[in-house]
Order: structure tokens, then C-alpha cells, then sequence
């Protein structure tokens, strides 16, 4: 057991210094407890020791870890082992013996009662495992979310495999880190744009732990990843002091995004990957993987101290930037010129996804679906649709997003009618240039095709998904067994028109979900040819959007006052409340959207550009829900010249 006594910091910290003791026998390091941010730390942990005889050495170092640059010692003692025998009465029920420390450095006073409190326990190892165990599960007990039967059935597991010690200790470090995610996830329960991230990475490591239960081999390489990630978590332990959250927002925003890919990742491996490595295929792959995520959190872990422990702004790269480092491009600018023969059309949403904390529902679902682990008989093909104005597309923006920054983005296709490129023979080719420039195999793959069919472009839909699709996936999936990449087909009911998609609508119902490793979102308002074709296929997964769940309406509800700021912000002149148009209203104009956030967005912009937004909004509240009264009422108060603005709000409807 550990504990400091005497301490008296020279200077006053923000903070609590972060501290841990390393211990060494004759020089040679032998343990360390954990880190401890504590004034006074006490440590409480059981450290086996083993020395050559009675005059070994015990070093003891109190090291100071900073927020940059590297750990510094800053007291340290020593003792030979026959002293403390003597000192603690030869190690049984032994007490509690303090072991002078000289301060080092600047950090401390010295100080005569400066001491490491030690105690000697003398055990057997199922022990030392069970409290080993316990221990590392300790963390998770104190954040009140682990049952107390769970620790007891991890330690049970432990102490009945005690051969596998890798497997129980990889184990009981799940638990730790999906605990630790819990309180994040909690806490993106406030900061919206963490909370896709949290859901996903805790529900994909709950997975793999359930996984790794039933395992008996292991890889050392994954436990220390796993290991890495539980200390980048130890800021959750803080939560309730820290000083506001919002100050590591983006960092921790940053590393929420990294765990879950790399949790995606963890679950390939541990799934798939063991049998791989055995016939010896992706070893080297993999192994650098790891240590490119090894390398990203401890990064990360150095911006967390950072901006935990000084008090600046800090500006990290957006999440964009770190997912395109470990993104494989497509470089060869060779092969780059012989991809742009594809001629691919630029289809890109430029539009926001979904307002914070709306659509959280249907976001996880979406985001659970799409990165379910992939095997061959997983369904793939996954079609969200609802009624016009409801917000799929912003529901498509958000996931885009998300996968965008998960790195797991393979293409995304947002038709719009306007739009000439929204053209079914576009499709396939445009899906083969993006992936081909996001992943290097895949780009060789299909220049090869381009080799040797140079007219690929001028082929069928069906040979061009057959020659630049499936044949390259088939071939990449041999080698790689890898998380899934997301494909996102956006209003396909504006992809052409009945008759030119219809090639496109029986390929997709027909062949799509033959692709191997590809997770294809499609949305669309349920337009008849297009639901004819998907209802019949077992194989889509049908996902209506519902507008008259009680969801939907609260969704709407915090839209709605979300936009009233925006809409106060505009008629400063008029000097209103801030509560304005107050809550009876703000429930009047949701009742009379119904669940449409078309309806919503086009009576919030309508109050924007009025010129009177009092009268704006009784004129609403009178006409009722029908959208055709709402953009007459829009239209007649253009029409009386009293907006100039309002033309533009509704050419967008
Ligand atoms: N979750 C949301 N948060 C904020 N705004 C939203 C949300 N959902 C929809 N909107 C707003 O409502 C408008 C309509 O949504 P969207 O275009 O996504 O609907 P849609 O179902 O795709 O419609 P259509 O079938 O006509 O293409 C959007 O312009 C957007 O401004």
C-alpha cells in the first residue's frame, strides 16, 4: 500500500501535480503505481516485487508527471529489503512503515516527515491476480456504474482461467474503458457532437468484450492498445471537478472520434483477425495499425493534459484532418489521371446536418446498422424513407459526417433535382472514382479494369457495377479484412426520373447487396417505384421515418426554439424578450408543423424576413398546419412588399 506523507508543494497548482512511485530492485525497474492527480495522493496499490536476496536494493522514485515534456523525479529513498522485513515485522499483517524521501528538485520543500508509507503483504498469486483485478475494476465501481456482481464475476473469471492471464486482464481493461466511455457518453449527453462517437465506440467495445470473454488467446499488441486508451480515459475520473467541460470539448470530441474507430477496428481483429494472423496474412498490416493508434492516443493524451492542465484555448486538428492521416490515398498521380478517365460527377452535400441533440434516435440506429461487423450474410443495404420534408437528407448530411470522420467514408451521392449530374448513369462510376481515391487497393483494382476495358464508361450500368464494382471489391476483400465503408445515396427519388432510374432501382434492389464490405445508406421519399422494388427484397433493411412519434415532435419543438434566437437575433429593433415568442407558442408552431421540419424551417425563415414578427407569427398561428396556407401567407406579405428577403427562403422549398 502507498501513500505519501509529509508533501509541501513550493508552488500553489491550478491543479493537483500528477504523481505516481516507481520502484526499482538493485537499479533494475520492477513496477510503478498508477498516476494519481491528488494534493496528498494515496495510491493503494499491491506492486510485486522480487529481489535477489536480503541486501537488494529498494529504489523508490515520487515521479511528477507534466502536461508537456517529460516526467521529472522529485523525492526519492531507498531501503534495503532485511530493513524492511525488520521495519514492517517480517511481512505478515504487517504495519504501516514510512520510508524517508529526499526531495529533488524544485517541487518540494524539504522536509523531515517527507515519507512513502509502505506495508509488505506476503501472498499467493490467484491472490495477486484477484487483487490485481479488483483493482483495475476499482475505477469503474467508483464512477457508480459497474454492479458489484459484475466485479465479482470478472475477478471469479479471473481467478478460474488463471492461466490466461492476458485474456482476464484484457478483459477486466475493457471493462475499465467501456465504464469510462459510460461517463463520456453521459456527458455527450450535453455536448451533442460527441455523443455519436461515445454510443458507437461504447457499443462496439461492450462487443468485443462480450467477445473477448469466450476467448482464450490474445494478443499482448492489443491489450497494451487497450491499455493506452484506459489511460487516455482517465480524465472521466475528474468529470464532476473539472473545471468546465466545455474547455476540453474539442479535444475530448477528438478522441471519442479515434476510440470508435478504433474500437471498429479492435472488433475486426479480435473477430476475424486472430484466424487471419494465423495463416499468416495481414500480420504486418495489422501491427502497424496498432501502433499508428498507439501513436494517435498517446498524442491526444498529451493535447488532454495539455489543456487540462494549462489554461489556454486549444486548437487541435479538426476531426477531418486526423481522419485523412490514417486514410489511404489514392497518391500514384498516375494512377489519379487514369481514375479521372471515370469521369465522375461532384455530388456533395453542402448543406448542415442535423441542429444538435435532434434526431439522436434515429442517428445511433443508423450509426449501429452501418457498423455492424461484416460477413458475408450481413444485410448491407439500408434504406431510410419517409414524406417529403420530414429531414432525411439532413438525417444523410449528419451520418456523412459522422462516417467523414470516423474515416469510413467510401462515397456520397446527394441527388437533387435541379441538379444535371443527379443522372442514374453517373451512379456507379461516381462510387467507383470515390473509393478509388480513398483506398490505394482499390484504386489499383479498378485502374486495372480501366487497362483492360478502356471504354468501361460507355458499358452498361450493369457492366460498369460488375467490372469497376464488385470484381475490385471481391479481389480487395480476399486480402483485407477490414470495418466497413459507408456508401450514401441521398434522395434517390431525384436521381432521374422514373424511366432512367429504373436500371439503376433493380440493380440496387438486385445487386447491391452482393457487395463485399460496402454498407450502402440510401434515402428517399417512398416513391413507387422505387418502394415496389426494395419492399420485396429481404435483403434491404426497410427504415421508415416517422414524423408523428412523440420524438419527431420534440425534435421539432428544439428546432423550433433553436431558431427563435435567430429570428430575435434579426428584429433587434423591435427590442424582444429573450424568451420570445415564449413557450405556449413555440408548442403552438410545433403542433402545427406535425413532425415536418420542412413546415418548421420554411415558418422560421418566413419569421426572419418579415417585417413585423409579432404579426408574422399571429398571421401563422392563424392559417393552421397546411403548408400551401403557410407559403400563401408567405407569398402575400411579399407580395405587400414587406420582406425583400423572403423570395430565396421559398425557392428553397
Ligand atoms: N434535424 C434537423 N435539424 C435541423 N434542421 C433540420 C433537421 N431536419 C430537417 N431540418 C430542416 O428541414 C428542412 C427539410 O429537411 P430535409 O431536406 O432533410 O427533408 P427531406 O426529408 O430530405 O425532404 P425531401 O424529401 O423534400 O428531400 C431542411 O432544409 C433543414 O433545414
Amino acid at each position: 500500500m502507498f501513500s505519501v506523507s509529509g508533501i509541501q508543494w513550493r508552488k500553489k497548482w491550478p491543479i493537483a501535480p500528477n504523481l505516481e512511485v516507481a520502484i526499482n530492485v538493485d537499479g533494475i525497474p520492477m513496477a510503478q503505481t498508477h498516476r494519481k492527480r491528488d494534493f496528498v495522493p494515496m495510491w493503494n496499490s499491491l506492486l510485486p516485487l522480487s529481489a535477489e536476496g536480503p541486501t537488494s536494493v529498494i529504489g523508490l522514485h515520487l515521479v511528477r508527471h507534466h502536461t508537456v515534456g517529460k516526467p521529472n523525479t522529485c523525492a526519492k529513498g531507498e531501503i534495503e529489503i532485511h530493513q524492511l522485513l525488520e521495519m514492517c515485522g517480517q511481512g505478515l499483517d504487517s504495519k504501516d512503515v514510512p520510508i524517508p524521501l529526499n526531495a529533488v528538485g524544485k517541487d518540494l520543500e524539504a522536509s523531515p516527515g517527507l515519507a512513502l508509507i509502505v506495508r509488505l503483504a506476503r501472498i499467493g498469486r490467484d491472490q495477486v491476480i484477484e487483487i490485481a483485478i479488483a483493482d483495475a475494476v476499482e475505477d469503474s465501481a467508483v464512477l457508480g456504474s459497474v454492479p458489484t456482481s459484475d466485479l465479482r464475476r470478472v475477478t471469479g473469471f479471473a481467478l478460474q482461467n488463471s492461466d490466461s492471464n492476458l485474456v482476464s486482464s484484457l478483459e477486466g481493461l475493457l471493462k475499465i474503458l467501456t465504464s469510462r466511455l459510460d461517463v463520456v457518453v453521459k456527458i455527450g449527453g450535453v455536448i451533442a457532437k460527441i455523443h455519436p462517437f461515445a454510443e458507437l465506440a461504447y457499443n462496439v467495445l461492450t462487443s468485443v468484450y462480450d467477445v473477448v470473454k469466450k476467448q482464450q488467446n490474445t494478443d499482448q499488441s492489443i491489450v497494451q492498445l487497450v491499455n493506452t486508451m484506459v489511460d487516455v480515459y482517465s480524465f472521466t475520473k475528474d468529470v464532476n471537478s473539472l473545471p468546465d467541460i466545455e474547455r476540453i470539448e474539442g479535444v475530448v470530441s477528438v478522441i471519442v472520434q479515434e476510440t470508435a474507430r478504433c474500437a471498429l477496428f479492435i472488433r475486426e481483429y479480435t473477430a476475424h483477425g486472430f484466424a487471419a494472423r494465423l495463416v499468416g496474412q495481414i500480420i504486418s498490416q495489422d501491427t502497424q495499425t496498432i501502433q499508428d493508434f498507439m501513436a494517435a492516443f498517446d498524442k491526444h493524451k498529451q493535447s488532454l493534459d495539455w489543456a487540462l492542465g494549462v489554461h489556454i484555448a486549444f486548437t487541435i486538428n479538426n476531426a477531418r484532418d486526423i481522419a485523412q492521416c490514417s486514410l489511404e490515398v489514392a497518391k500514384d498521380t498516375q494512377q489519379l489521371e487514369i481514375l479521372k478517365n471515370l469521369n465522375p460527377v461532384k455530388m456533395n452535400s453542402n448543406r448542415d446536418g442535423c441542429l444538435p441533440g435532434t434526431r439522436r434516435d434515429i442517428l445511433s440506429l443508423i450509426i449501429t446498422e452501418l457498423t455492424k461487423p461484416v460477413s458475408a450474410n450481413s444485410q448491407n443495404v439500408f434504406w431510410l424513407y419517409g414524406v417529403a420534408g420530414a429531414g432525411k437528407s439532413t438525417i444523410a448530411t449528419s451520418i456523412c459526417q459522422t462516417f467523414n470522420a470516423l474515416g469510413l467514408l467510401g462515397a456520397s451521392l446527394f441527388f437533387t433535382r435541379s441538379n444535371e449530374a443527379s443522372s442514374p448513369s453517373f451512379v456507379i462510376r461516381t462510387i467507383a472514382y470515390s473509393l478509388a481515391k480513398s483506398n490505394t487497393q482499390m484504386a489499383s483494382e479498378i485502374c486495372l479494369v480501366m487497362h483492360r476495358h478502356p471504354h468501361i464508361i460507355d458499358a452498361s450500368i450493369e457492366d460498369q457495377f460488375q467490372r469497376l464494382l464488385l470484381e475490385p471489391l471481391m479481389n480487395h476483400a480476399r486480402d483485407h479484412i477490414r470495418g466497413p465503408t459507408i456508401i450514401i445515396l441521398d434522395a434517390l427519388d431525384e436521381c432521374g426520373d422514373l424511366e432512367s432510374r429504373r436500371r439503376l432501382i433493380s440493380l440496387i434492389s438486385n445487386r447491391f447487396t452482393t457487395l463485399p464490405l460496402l454498407r450502402i445508406l440510401i434515402t428517399s421519399r417512398p416513391d413507387l417505384d422505387i418502394a415496389a422494388a426494395f419492399r420485396k427484397q429481404s435483403s434491404i433493411v426497410k427504415m421508415p421515418l416517422d414524423i408523428a412519434t412523440p420524438s419527431s415532435l420534440e425534435d421539432i419543438r428544439l428546432y423550433i426554439d433553436a431558431e427563435m434566437m435567430d429570428v430575435r437575433q434579426m428584429h433587434f429593433s423591435w427590442d424582444l424578450d429573450p424568451t420570445w415568442p415564449g413557450e405556449e407558442k413555440i408548442n403552438a408552431l410545433g403542433t402545427l408543423a406535425a413532425g415536418l421540419f420542412i413546415w418548421a424551417s420554411t415558418a422560421t425563415k418566413y419569421l426572419r424576413n418579415a417585417h413585423d414578427p409579432n404579426d408574422a407569427l399571429d398571421h401563422l398561428l392563424k392559417k393552421g398546419s397546411d403548408l400551401d396556407a403557410l407559403y400563401a401567407v408567405a407569398l402575400q406579405v411579399q407580395n405587400s412588399g414587406k420582406t425583400g428577403h423572403l423570395q430565396s427562403g421559398l425557392k428553397l422549398v
